[in-house]
């Protein structure tokens, strides 16, 4: 993989270079919750900048349907990033259309451009070669040379990820370089006993991580979302909370095999659930209770893990050499359903091992929570990207940086 260095010694100054970051932050309204993603995004930019490039930024937002969605602008994120720059930032307001055109034709040497969402358009996430191929055409036709840095991205099969850099010089940016590095760690000789904490909203996503996990990890501890497909494979009622109904079968295979292989499920003893999700804008009380995760009432919904499975979760932690963790154990953003995730991260800390903190709302929320995100061992900007290096895949975005 050529290095952003390498690019760079070949002279960029006057080129246009298009750097795919993933600058996907939460958002309240236009409201940025957590700069973290770009913060991690601006030492390739400011490279790039410094050496007379004509950056062009790209990114996705959310999951737009292939259309423009003012919700998932990226203006927020153009205002941010300048203030991080301390450069003016210009925004263009399509992707590849006249603004895009204008934008990237009017910045000056160093000057750097963002343009719009990238899943405003169609072909961006595609399933269709042709569709995706026609998108990186237009992308391409902006730029002389490419640079992938967006690491929570590079696990999608996506035009600006996969598609574009086979049409352009390409090298891979500083953190995608920083990422692979650490997470390669954990795939080659990892310190154990290695447990790994899962969680979050992305259910579908990560479920079949777990396959593969089985035969690296000597802990699995599953909180957030994805506990409840858990809980009902063991044949408990999990009332209204996230389910993923037709995993449930996989699921079952997956406490079999543990058992068999002497790996270790951890799974909520409580829950703490209420019977509507709760409001994260006005964060108003939300009349929760704990409940006994065998038997959770069919008109609550769980939403963080109880006290008794945070002592557990910690204890679990307390003497790992190593541990990865991914997804948030609750609603973390409502401080009614944040005690979950701020157990594990107080037991991470707690605990000699080293940690690797994988995905953007599992790193947002230890930072909101008011954790010192260098007291840990590397926090990672991507989630599913992380877990899907850690099962050993191929990732397109990787794969397609390669000379
Ligand atoms: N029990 C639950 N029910 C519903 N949502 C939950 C539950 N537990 C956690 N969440 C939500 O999960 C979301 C984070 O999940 P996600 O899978 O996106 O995490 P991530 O891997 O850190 O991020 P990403 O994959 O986006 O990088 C949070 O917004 C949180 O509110
Ligand atoms: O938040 C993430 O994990 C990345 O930005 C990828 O987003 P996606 O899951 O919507 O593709």
């Amino acid at each position: 993989m050529k290095t952003i260095d390498e690019l760079v010694g070949d002279g960029v100054s006057g080129k246009r270079v298009f750097v795919r970051a993933d600058l996907n932050v939460p958002l309240d309204g236009d409201t940025i919750t957590d700069d973290g993603r770009i913060r991690a995004a601006v030492p390739t930019i400011q490279k790039l900048a410094e050496s007379g490039a004509r950056v062009i930024v790209a990114s996705h937002l959310g999951r737009p349907k292939g259309a423009p969605d003012p919700q998932f602008s990226l203006a927020p994120v153009a205002q941010r990033l300048g203030e991080l720059l301390g450069t003016e930032v210009a925004f263009a307001t399509d992707t590849v259309g006249d603004s895009a055109k204008a934008t990237v034709g009017g910045t000056a040497d160093g000057g750097v451009t963002l343009l719009e969402n990238l899943r405003f358009n169609a072909g961006e996430t595609s399933k269709d070669d042709t569709e995706r191929g026609a998108f990186a055409d237009q992308l391409a036709a902006l730029a002389d040379a490419y640079v992938g840095d967006g690491f929570g991205a590079v696990h999608r099969k996506h035009a600006s990820v996969y598609d574009l850099p086979a049409r352009l010089p390409h090298a891979a940016g500083y953190l995608i370089a920083t990422e692979v590095g650490v997470l390669k760690k954990l795939t080659e000789d990892v310190e154990r006993p290695y447990a790994v904490v899962l969680g979050g909203a992305k259910v579908s996503d990560k479920l079949g991580v777990i396959d593969h996990l089985l035969g690296k990890a000597d802990r699995l501890l599953v909180g957030g979302g994805m506990a409840y497909t858990f809980l009902a494979a063991k044949g408990y009622e999990v009332g209204k909370s996230l389910l993923q109904e037709d995993q449930i079968p996989a699921v079952k295979g997956y406490l079999d095999r543990a058992e068999q292989l002497g790996v270790e499920f951890v799974l909520p003893v409580d829950v703490v659930a209420a019977a509507e999700f709760p409001d994260l804008k006005t964060k108003a009380p939300a009349n929760s209770a704990v409940v006994t995760a065998d038997a959770i009432p069919a008109e609550l919904e769980g939403l963080d893990i109880g006290p008794e499975s945070r002592k557990r979760y910690a204890a679990k932690l307390a003497d790992a050499a190593t541990v990865f963790w991914n997804g948030p154990m609750g609603v973390f953003e409502h401080p009614d359903f944040a005690a979950g995730t701020r157990a594990v991260a107080q037991g991470l800390l707690d605990s000699p091992a080293f940690t690797v903190v994988g995905g953007g709302d599992s790193a947002a929320a230890v930072r909101q929570l008011g954790f010192d995100e260098n007291a840990f061992g590397h926090i990672s900007t991507g989630g599913g990207a992380s877990l899907e290096y850690l099962e050993g895949k191929t990732l397109p975005g990787l794969a397609a940086l390669e000379d």
